[in-house]
């Protein structure tokens, strides 16, 4: 539905120049609801500008349901955006118009009769849930019921595609909650395609099929949600995992890791294991197949969408020997091992 080849955007000039994005190839398919993460300044706000062309591409070419963006301009780039939706974090209401007349600015724009504008916005405010409070201000509603509008707005023109900058930002969890249930509830009733930006984890979680992410303009990273959670590829992947689970060791126990073994150390490793892994009592086999004691120090085990997550914090104590033979063991059992340090032990 969404395809970028190519796409890059240099902002200003020469000694001034930004590469906000370098050039970079994405694809979302029709139906799914497709989150792109990545840290502050990452370029996500630039790459979902280029999707409809409020911002123009340095290089590379758009094409959304079909129709390439980048050769278009005047109508026929506006009737294209017609196909576009799109939301923002701040909502960007127009304060002087009632709710009714927010949602119907696109359908006067696009020159739809009066009676039509009537029979299309009622229903829209019907599936946002603000039936009620289609005379009230901007300045009469909350955060969320402000979103609402402006999804109900995005919707008027039946667009294929809905674009979200960062929408639920500035709400609160459980307002964040709600919006999130209703895109995925568009997403289903209605088919659309949709391709938000956030820097929230708990967001791709809850909603999204796939998930790219974004680092200093390239795509670093892109899968399926589950295998995402569960097995980031790359150093950034893991840790937004690691910060979104916060499976962290207990503070003093960093400060007496080591990063180098000793004579009388232990290493201590965090480890992460999905699938079968969870329901397999790993732990007793590897303190009796690898003859090391394990000791526990944080468990947690996730739900992400259909999968199930497990994440550890141990320390394998015993000879060096067996506890290299043990993260062997771990590896060869599909579970990530990353080890995080050695500490002395006392006794
Ligand atoms: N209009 C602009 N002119 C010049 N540089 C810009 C402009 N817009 C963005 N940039 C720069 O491009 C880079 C990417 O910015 P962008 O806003 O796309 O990132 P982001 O991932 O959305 O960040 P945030 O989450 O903080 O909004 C940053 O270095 C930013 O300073």
């Amino acid at each position: 539905m969404i395809t970028l080849s190519n796409v890059s955007k240099t902002y200003g000039q020469g000694h001034a120049a930004v590469e906000a994005l370098k050039p970079l190839d994405l694809h979302v398919p029709e139906g799914t609801i497709y989150g792109v993460i990545g840290l502050s300044g990452a370029g996500k706000s630039t790459l979902i500008r280029c999707v409809n062309l409020l911002e123009r591409p340095t290089s590379g070419s758009i094409s959304v349901d079909g129709q390439e963006l980048t050769t278009l301009s005047g109508d026929a780039l506006n009737q294209a955006r017609h196909r576009i939706g799109m939301i923002f974090q701040h909502f960007n209401l127009l304060a002087s118009r009632t709710v009714f007349a927010n949602v119907s600015l696109p359908l006067e724009l696009m020159g739809v009769p009066r009676a039509e504008i009537r029979q299309r916005v009622a229903p829209l405010l019907e599936l946002v849930g603000l039936s009620d409070k289609a005379n009230q201000y901007p300045a009469q509603l909350s955060g969320g019921q402000k979103q609402r509008v402006a999804i109900a707005r995005a919707l008027a023109s039946k667009p294929k595609v809905l674009l979200c900058d960062e929408a639920t930002s500035a709400l609160d969890p459980q307002t964040t909650g709600s919006i999130l249930a209703l895109l995925q509830e568009i997403n289903r009733s209605l088919g659309l395609t949709i391709l938000l930006i956030t820097h929230e984890m708990e967001v791709v979680k809850r909603i999204c099929h796939r998930v790219g992410l974004i680092s200093a303009g390239s795509l670093v990273e892109e899968a399926e949600v589950g295998d995402f959670f569960t097995a980031p590829r790359t150093q950034l992947g893991r840790e937004f995992i690691t910060e979104f689970l916060k499976l962290e060791p207990p503070r003093a126990l960093v400060e007496r890791l080591d990063a180098d073994p000793g004579d009388h150390s232990h290493p201590v490793v965090r480890l992460a294991f999905s699938g079968d892994a969870v329901s397999t009592p790993l732990i007793s086999r590897l303190a009796r197949d690898c003859q090391i004691d394990v000791s526990i120090l944080q468990a947690k085990v996730e739900s992400i969408q259909d999968r199930t997550l497990g994440l550890m914090i141990a320390e394998l104590i015993g000879p060096s020997d067996k506890t290299r033979e043990a993260i062997d063991y771990l590896e060869t059992h599909d579970l990530h091992v990353e080890v995080l340090g050695h500490v002395q032990r006392d006794a």
